[in-house]
């Protein structure tokens, strides 16, 4: 039984197309470029699709309509809940927590079992706490990299980007460009080194659990986190089996 599953951030529609826990086609589409047409790269007909969305009810609706005409079939969507698989959510009204936390922290808890942090690192840094227990202990939603970069070009005269950035370095910039991409590596490195070190508040946690766009970067900054790029997706089946 093929399963078409999707995770729907404000950036990338990730997908992947399991069978027996196997994985037969993978990939990602822009999330706000998105067209039906796009379906196609998913060379399997699916007998169930399984969708967790941050993107908003446009991008649910734009990706629910493109699975009924492709394949026919419905979208089976994941929601935040009180409690699930273990885990026992902190907010007062859990359906305001983005589904993407919730499923990551579903995951975490059923493959590490004890206290952890479940950092996500997507157009937001999502840094979640799970006790011994499974209970959720609060988290912080910062700006991704993409986004604090940005946040400076565009409330500012006279930062202006000249060019892509591409490595990871954290050193002193002498250029405007530099000084900018490095900044937001260097406020990575900062997070990394709290994980590590220690974070703030009662609870301690020393495993670390790493997903998202820019998650490798960070768990480079971590030797000893676990990598699970697929962990929101990994999630899927803890709410919706
Ligand atoms: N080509 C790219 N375009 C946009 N963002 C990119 C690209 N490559 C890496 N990124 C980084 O990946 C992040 C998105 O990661 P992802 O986990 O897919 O986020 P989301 O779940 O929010 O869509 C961006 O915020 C950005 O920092
Ligand atoms: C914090 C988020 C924007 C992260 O989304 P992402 O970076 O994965 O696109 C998303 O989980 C969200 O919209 N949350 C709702 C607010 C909350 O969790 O409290
Ligand atoms: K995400």
């Amino acid at each position: 039984m093929k399963r078409l599953e999707l995770d729907a951030g404000n950036t990338f529609i990730k997908w992947r197309l399991l069978d027996a826990g196997v994985v037969l086609a993978r990939g990602r589409w822009s999330t706000a470029g998105f067209s039906a047409e796009q379906l196609v790269e998913c060379p399997y007909l699916p007998s169930r699709v399984w969708l967790s969305s941050v993107a908003g009810d446009g991008v649910n609706s734009a990706l629910t309509a493109a699975v009924q005409q492709r394949w026919q079939l419905p979208v089976e969507q994941a929601y935040s809940a009180a409690a699930a698989a273990g885990v026992v959510n902190s907010y007062a009204c859990p359906e305001r927590m983005g589904v993407d936390r919730w499923l990551a922290m579903l995951a975490a808890w059923n493959r590490i079992g004890k206290a952890c942090w479940v950092v996500d690192c997507g157009s937001a840094i999502t840094v979640d706490l799970l006790d011994d227990q499974g209970r959720h202990g609060g988290g912080y939603i910062l700006p991704g990299l993409r986004l604090m970069q940005q946040s400076l070009l565009g409330n500012t005269a006279e930062i202006r980007v000249e060019r892509e950035v591409e490595q990871a370095s954290v050193l002193p910039g002498c250029d405007t460009s530099s000084a900018v991409a490095h900044g937001a590596n260097l406020q990575l490195l900062a997070l990394a080194q709290l994980l590590r070190a220690g974070m703030p508040g009662r609870v301690k946690a020393r495993t670390v659990v790493v997903t998202g766009g820019d998650g490798a970067q960070l768990a480079e900054m971590i030797p000893e986190a676990e990598w699970c790029p697929d962990l929101v997706m990994d999630g899927l089946s803890w709410a919706l089996e």
